[in-house]
């Protein structure tokens, strides 16, 4: 058991009722979930007002709990502590608890639009490489050096993040990398950590549904590299718009990579094929099979990551020449008949914008690129008719299908994504709306030499239709399909 007073150990309270020198069991801010000791920590979130529970939670054994405003009426034998921001005082509580793990290792964030995922999932492999315990908490999965645990958010909530970083401790893992999501950082998800360095991939259009505003979205970014201390590294991407507003009030150590501008770190594209490219990154030439531009910057930040934690030149580049693709991220196979089939997580309208313009690069004639695409149901409506034009204009074929439409109606997303698609366009445009269809058709569609891209959903095995998850695996689909197509032809 611990002492509430303990947990509470930096946190700004305005009041208290009730003693915090007490034992308390578990840190709980869902009431479904209170045990027998716990304490409660009330949040007023997008969908609810945890201060509605605060009564149930007591009944069911809440022996304190932390809230913004005090109840009315103040049950016997419970604590009430009043705070200022209960998102707050639930990191740095959940810290606590945990015995503030994220100071027994060296924590790096990643933030940025895209490549959050690919630059924490590759520096994690990196690093093992390297012969080092490391530990990832990434959109795909969480990794305690070796074990793996599963997730469902990007950056989880403050408990789960301490109590894996805990597990870390207890494995002697001593790097860990760690994806800060804006709705993170929006959340207070990671306060109260302590990170020796955070690293910035990019800011497109993502998530205006929630932060409203660009500006609003920016910000909410740049809060990760405010709160960093002295002693840590500010890494960013300085070809990119934002780049250097991001680290413009930090007091950690500033560093800039780029493949354009002016940068600490710098890199090259040499080559490019499907199955690889040749980088010059420094004074030394690297091959990586990751591919695209947009990889040259994530094999970049992880170089200019990695010198910053330590390691040497030779090393971190022998690293980077057996690194593979991350799942999901332009996974792809060549057919017996030579269709290309590449699924990528392309889901923001600069990711989308990105791949095919590698795809496009890569085509030696007359090849034809099909893109199966949608947009998820419950996000920024306004990406819609954007990567609907994308998509339309830089493929030969594309087919409009369903992306985890969650409570949406599948064919009004459909119809706000062909609202983009320009008149020129229209005739290259199909909309289906069972993703499996569209697949199929895409196949039915190709010819040998052709390139089919399908994106959005990467490494996801479901579908997402009324808060019901069905399996759906596009690569799986996507291979299959092709397979049974070509042994009939
Ligand atoms: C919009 C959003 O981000 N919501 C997250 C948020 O929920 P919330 O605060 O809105 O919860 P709420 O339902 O309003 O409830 C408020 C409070 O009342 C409590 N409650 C509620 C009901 C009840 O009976 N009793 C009770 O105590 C809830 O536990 C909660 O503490 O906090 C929860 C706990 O941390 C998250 O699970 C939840 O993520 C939802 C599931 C989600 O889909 N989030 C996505 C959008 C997200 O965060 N994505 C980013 C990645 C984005 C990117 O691509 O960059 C991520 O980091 O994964
Ligand atoms: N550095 C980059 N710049 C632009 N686009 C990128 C970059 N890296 C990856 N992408 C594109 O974005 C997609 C998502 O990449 P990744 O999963 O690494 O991003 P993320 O930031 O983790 O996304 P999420 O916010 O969903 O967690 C990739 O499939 C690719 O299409
Ligand atoms: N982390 C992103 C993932 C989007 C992936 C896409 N397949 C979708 O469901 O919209 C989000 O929650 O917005
Ligand atoms: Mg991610």
């Amino acid at each position: 058991m611990k002492q509430l007073k303990d947990l509470l150990f930096g946190v700004s309270i305005s009041a208290v009722s009730g003693s915090t020198a007490i034992a308390v069991g578990d840190l709980c801010f869902d009431s479904r979930k209170v045990g027998e000791g716990d304490v409660f920590i009330a949040i007023k979130g997008v969908e609810a007002d945890g201060h509605r529970f605060v009564d149930g939670a007591t009944r069911k054994g809440a022996k304190a709990v932390v809230c913004e405003t005090m109840p009315e009426t103040l049950n016997d034998g419970v604590t009430y502590v009043q705070v200022s921001d209960s998102q707050q005082a639930l990191a740095i509580m959940a810290s606590n608890f945990y015995g503030n793990p994220s100071k027994n290792l060296r924590l790096v964030g990643v933030t940025g639009t895209n490549g959050k995922t690919t630059v924490s999932t590759l520096l994690y492999h990196l690093f093992k490489t390297a012969g080092y315990k490391v530990g990832l908490i990434s959109t795909i999965r969480i990794m305690v050096d070796d074990t793996e645990y599963e997730t469902n958010l990007t950056t989880p909530d403050a408990l789960t993040i301490n109590r894996h970083l805990s597990l870390m401790n207890q494995d002697g893992v001593e790097f860990c990398f760690m994806e800060v999501s804006s709705h993170g950082i929006a959340q207070r998800r990671a306060e109260g950590l302590r990170f020796e360095g955070a690293v910035f991939t990019n800011l497109t259009h993502d998530h205006l549904d929630y932060h409203k505003t660009f500006a609003a979205y920016r910000d909410t970014k740049k809060k990760l590299f405010d709160g960093l201390p002295k002693t840590a590294f500010a890494l960013t991407n300085s070809d990119d718009k934002n780049g250097l507003v991001m680290i413009q009030n930090t007091q950690a150590r500033k560093y800039t990579y780029a493949l354009k501008t002016y940068g600490d770190f710098r890199a090259q594209i040499l080559e490019q094929q499907l199955d690889g490219q040749l980088l010059k990154i420094e004074e030394h030439e690297v091959w990586t099979k990751l591919i695209g531009a947009f990889n040259a910057y994530n094999v970049l930040a992880i170089y200019a990551t990695a010198s910053l934690l330590g390691l040497e030149s030779m090393e971190i580049l022998q690293g980077i020449s057996q690194l593979r693709n991350v799942d999901g991220r332009f996974q792809h196979f060549v057919s017996k008949k030579r269709i290309t089939a590449i699924v990528d997580y392309a889901h923001t309208p600069d990711a989308l914008k990105n791949v095919l313009t590698t795809i496009n690069a890569l085509r030696t004639g007359n090849e034809n690129v099909i893109t199966v695409v949608g947009c998820g149901g419950d996000r920024d409506k306004s990406k819609r008719p954007v990567m609907g034009h994308i998509a339309s204009q830089m493929s030969n074929t594309a087919l409009f299908t369903s992306d985890n439409p969650r409570s949406e109606n599948p064919g009004v997303i459909i119809r706000e994504m062909e609202a983009g698609v320009e008149a020129q366009n229209l005739r290259k445009i199909v909309s289906i709306e069972d993703r499996r269809q569209a697949i199929r058709t895409a196949c039915k569609l190709a010819n040998p030499g052709d390139i089919i891209l399908i994106a959005g959903k990467g490494h996801e095995t479901y579908q997402e239709v009324n808060g019901v998850r069905k399996a759906f695996d596009d690569y799986k689909i996507v291979r299959e399909e092709l397979e049974k197509q070509e042994a009939n032809a």
